[in-house]
């Protein structure tokens, strides 16, 4: 069963109930939380996830891209994130594992992520204790970039760990993600499909959102 989850870093910010509303259909929607540090761009943070809290059913897979993200796990579970993801490069070892603790203590989905220099063996210390792993295949930071093709054999080989080791581990792809790409994910064994650009970028995001299952 293919997720797709629609990146509302690419939606109108003046506008984010409507755009909200436009992809319903979506099951997850994919809030980017950015902090100026540990990438270049700002974006943001807890008073939206709690907007979006009140305002929409949908799973919100909170995707952190800021240093040191044990500080904000309390802050945004309170806030009513479903899933939230930290990357390993943002925080050493025991900064990582104390944030995904916070998170199993709040009842809080838990995921983690990899920018595109981290290879596929990062995930082993952590895959036992995690609902997802994203897989980068854009620079993290903005939207809009073009898919990064050489990820693929780290989709494929993470795959096979969380089938060797963690079944009911999810495998999101977040970057580039578009009709075309998202059949060479799922191919290489994704399961979770963030797409912003080909989402609200597209005339009708509804049918978007169906082109991307392959319907
Ligand atoms: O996390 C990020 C960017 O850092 C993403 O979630 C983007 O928002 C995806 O946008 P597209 O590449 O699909 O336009
Ligand atoms: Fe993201």
């Amino acid at each position: 069963m293919i997720t797709i989850a629609p990146s509302i870093l690419s939606a109108d910010f003046a506008n984010l109930g409507r755009d909200v509303q436009r992809v319903r259909e979506a099951d997850w929607l994919h809030v980017d939380v950015m902090d100026g540090m540990f990438v270049s761009n700002i974006s943001i943070g807890v008073p939206v996830v709690k907007s979006l809290r009140k305002f929409t059913d949908q799973f919100l897979d909170v995707h952190l891209m800021i240093e040191k993200p044990v500080r904000y796990v309390d802050a945004f579970a309170d806030a009513g994130a479903d899933l939230l993801t930290v990357h390993l490069e943002a925080d050493m070892p025991p900064g990582i594992q104390a944030a995904l603790a916070a998170m199993e203590r709040r009842g809080v989905r838990k995921g983690i992520a990899l920018r595109p220099i981290t290879a596929a063996e990062a995930v082993l210390p952590y895959l036992d204790k995690v609902d997802l792993i994203l897989v980068m295949t854009v620079e993290p930071g903005f939207g809009g970039q073009a898919f990064m093709a050489d990820q693929l054999p780290k989709i494929a080989a993470i795959r096979r760990y969380i089938q060797e080791r963690n079944p009911a581990c999810r495998l999101e792809v977040d970057g580039g993600v578009d009709p075309v790409t998202a059949r060479q994910v799922v191919e290489a064994g994704a399961d979770v499909l963030v797409a912003g650009s080909a989402i609200y970028g597209a005339p009708d995001p509804a049918q978007a959102i169906r082109a991307l299952r392959g319907e």
